[in-house]
Formats: structure tokens, C-alpha cells, sequence
């Protein structure tokens, strides 16, 4: 492997993209969120007073906008109360929430899943409908999708950790649901993400997009993959890229960060990285990837602009990742990156 990144030419440049913070407001509202998740006591109090999201099932309790997007349902903890009380449920099940964010007023934002009630009795209450993030996170803007991704993400987590994989004993969570211990052995366990490398491959000219036989007609996206254990970010794009298109990667540049809640939990990382122009010749692993392909500035220039997905019996155009996806963010940012190069 050490061979193979003797020529591979790694720029790091990860102030970039930075998320907007409104001067001291960030620091105290990131200092409260560490102290809601080691202070039980602390934590039901934020809960008292804070905003639920709520899901059935994994699924977020959504509303409709006029504009025709979506947006969740926050719900101040007293309503969630009295809904849970109108359906007959024990107030336990309140305590079940999980932290999942801290709102610019200093509210604590909790998601609370009620898979256990009726989901229609919910929706009527609550005036909304518990639909799949997987379709829904693109009618979200940025930062709710980010809360619910979030929020499904640290549910799932809970579901599927009820046990100590060493003494098989149930684990049992702080009021934050940031960690569970396990009754037995004291084991601590915390949530756990898996690293996946996404990658825009382009040549000079053009870019690489790929396609599994999953993905919606006429979806082209980077080409991403699973880190192995023990390999670094930029071992780990080299041999995706070689495995998935047969290709060696000449330069790596790092873009941002993106947390995934497909199928489990991810964190993306996002680079773009070029290959020779001179070897640019693709041998497709049909196993990985349904099709491959370079594309010109100007097919995803004008992809770019296709705001509704082809239906079945259109003609075949390219559809790229929507907003949210990390994926969209490097196709956009090789869209700018090539416009700036001619105008300069
Ligand atoms: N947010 C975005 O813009 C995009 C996100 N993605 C996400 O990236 C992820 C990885 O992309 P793929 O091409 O599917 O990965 P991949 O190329 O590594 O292939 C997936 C296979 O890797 C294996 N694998 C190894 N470690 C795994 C782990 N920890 N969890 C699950 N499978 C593991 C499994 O056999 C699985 O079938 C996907 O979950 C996808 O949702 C992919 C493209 C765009
Ligand atoms: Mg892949």
C-alpha cells in the first residue's frame, strides 16, 4: 500500500466548510449539551422543558408546508404529555426520549419513538404523518434533516443495544441516551458510526459518476464505499476507486463531513481526487456497481437544473443526488471549481 501513495499527491483543507455559528451563543449551547448528557438530573429537567421529535417506528412525525416541502413536527414536551395521556400510556415512556440537539433559544430537542401506540391515533393528534425518512429527507431542508437524521440514527441505536454482546445482560441507558451500561459487567457502550469515503473522481474534463441497480432511475452519484478496519481515509478511497472502477487515483483533496443514517449510521467523508488523463480507461465491478461513467461539465451542469425525478416511460436523463446528500455538495463544488478555472 506505502507504494501506492509515493505518488499520491493528499491536499487537507478542512476549514472550509464550517458550519455558521452565531458568536458565544455556540460555545454555551455545546458546553450545555455535555452537561445534559452526564447529569441525569439535569437532562429530565432540559426534558421538562424541551422540544420532542417524534417517530413511529424509525419513522419522523412530518407535516406538509404551503409550499409543498416538509417540515417535522416539534412538539413542547407538555403536548407530548398530554397526546400520551389521551392514548393511555404510562408516562415511562417519555423518559425514553433521546438529546439529539440544543435549538438557538437554549431548548434541549429530544426525539421520543412511540412505535408502541397506534399510529393513526398519533398522527390524528398530533396532525401529521409518520412518513419514511429515507423518501422524506429530501423535501427537508438542511438543518432538520440533519436533527432527524440524527434522531433515527440514535433510536436505531438504542433499539438494536438492549443487550451486552460480552455477558448478554441488558444494558441500561442515561437519561441523555448517549451511552448504555451494562447491569453486569459495568461495560460501556456508546453509539458507533461507520467511516465511508465518498469520492468525485474527475480527470481534468470530466467526472466519474456511478450507479448501483438500487438507486432511482437514472440516479448517478460519487462513488462511495465502507472503510475497512485499520485503513486511513486516503488508503481507503484508493481502493474503493480501484475496486469499484479499476482506476489509481493521482491527487486527493478533502471537501467536508456528512453524517448518514443509511442503512445504519455513517460518516461520510467527502473528498474530490483526480486520475491521469492519460488512464482514464474504466473496468466496471459489475458486482458494485450497475454502470460507471465520465461525464462533461456541461451533462451535469444541465443535471443540475432537473428539479423532479424522471418517471417511467420518460427518456433517460441523468438525476443526480439531491441537496442533502454530501454527494450533491462535491458534484457542485467541481461544477464551480471548473467555471472559476475558464473564467480565470
Ligand atoms: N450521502 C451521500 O451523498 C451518499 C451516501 N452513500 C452511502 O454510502 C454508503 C456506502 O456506499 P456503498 O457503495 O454501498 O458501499 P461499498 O462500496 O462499501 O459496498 C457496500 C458493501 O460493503 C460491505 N460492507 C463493509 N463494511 C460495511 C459496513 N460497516 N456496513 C455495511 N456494509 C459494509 C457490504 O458487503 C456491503 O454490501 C451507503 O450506505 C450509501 O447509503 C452513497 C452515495 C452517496
Ligand atoms: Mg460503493
Amino acid at each position: 500500500m506505502a507504494a501506492v501513495f509515493r505518488h499520491l499527491r493528499i491536499i487537507l483543507c478542512a476549514t472550509k466548510c464550517l458550519p455558521s455559528r452565531c458568536c458565544s451563543g455556540f460555545i454555551s449551547r455545546a458546553r450545555y449539551m455535555n452537561r445534559l448528557k452526564e447529569d441525569d438530573e439535569a437532562c429530565l429537567a432540559a426534558l421538562q422543558n424541551g422540544h420532542i421529535f417524534l417517530f413511529h417506528r424509525l419513522s419522523p412525525l412530518l407535516q406538509r408546508t404551503e409550499r409543498g416541502t416538509l417540515k417535522p413536527a416539534p412538539l413542547v414536551t407538555s403536548d407530548v404529555q398530554s397526546v400520551l395521556q389521551r392514548l393511555s400510556s404510562d408516562g415511562s415512556l417519555l423518559k425514553r426520549s433521546v438529546l439529539i440537539g440544543c435549538s438557538k433559544q437554549n431548548q434541549a430537542l429530544f426525539c421520543l419513538d412511540v412505535g408502541e401506540l397506534d399510529q393513526v391515533a398519533v398522527e390524528e393528534q398530533c396532525e401529521g404523518n409518520f412518513m419514511d425518512l429515507r423518501k422524506s429527507l429530501f423535501l427537508l431542508t438542511g438543518a432538520e434533516a440533519h436533527l432527524l437524521a440524527k434522531g433515527k440514527a440514535l433510536l436505531r441505536w438504542h433499539q438494536t443495544n438492549r443487550f451486552c454482546s460480552a455477558t448478554g445482560q441488558p444494558t441500561h441507558r442515561n437519561q441523555a441516551g448517549s451511552q448504555r451500561v451494562c447491569s453486569s459487567s459495568g461495560i460501556v457502550y456508546y453509539p458507533l458510526m461507520s467511516p465511508v469515503v465518498i469520492v468525485l473522481v474527475s480527470d481534468g474534463k470530466r467526472c466519474l459518476l456511478g450507479r448501483q441497480s438500487s438507486f432511482p432511475r437514472g440516479m448517478y452519484s460519487a462513488l462511495a464505499g465502507f472503510c475497512d478496519m485499520g485503513e486511513s481515509l486516503e488508503e481507503a478511497l484508493c481502493r474503493e476507486v480501484a475496486e469499484e472502477v479499476g482506476l489509481e487515483l493521482q491527487s486527493i483533496s478533502y471537501s467536508s463531513s456528512q453524517h448518514w443514517p443509511f442503512p445504519h449510521s455513517s460518516l461520510m467523508l467527502g473528498c474530490h481526487a483526480s486520475v491521469s488523463p492519460a488512464h482514464t480507461q474504466l473496468q466496471v465491478d459489475h458486482t458494485e456497481l450497475e454502470d460507471a461513467r465520465w461525464f462533461s461539465l456541461e451533462e451535469v451542469t444541465s443535471a443540475l437544473k432537473v428539479k423532479t425525478p424522471p418517471s417511467r416511460g420518460d427518456p433517460p436523463i441523468l438525476w443526480l443526488p439531491p441537496k442533502q446528500a454530501i454527494a450533491h455538495r462535491l458534484i457542485t463544488e467541481w461544477v464551480q471549481s471548473k467555471v472559476q478555472n475558464s473564467e480565470c
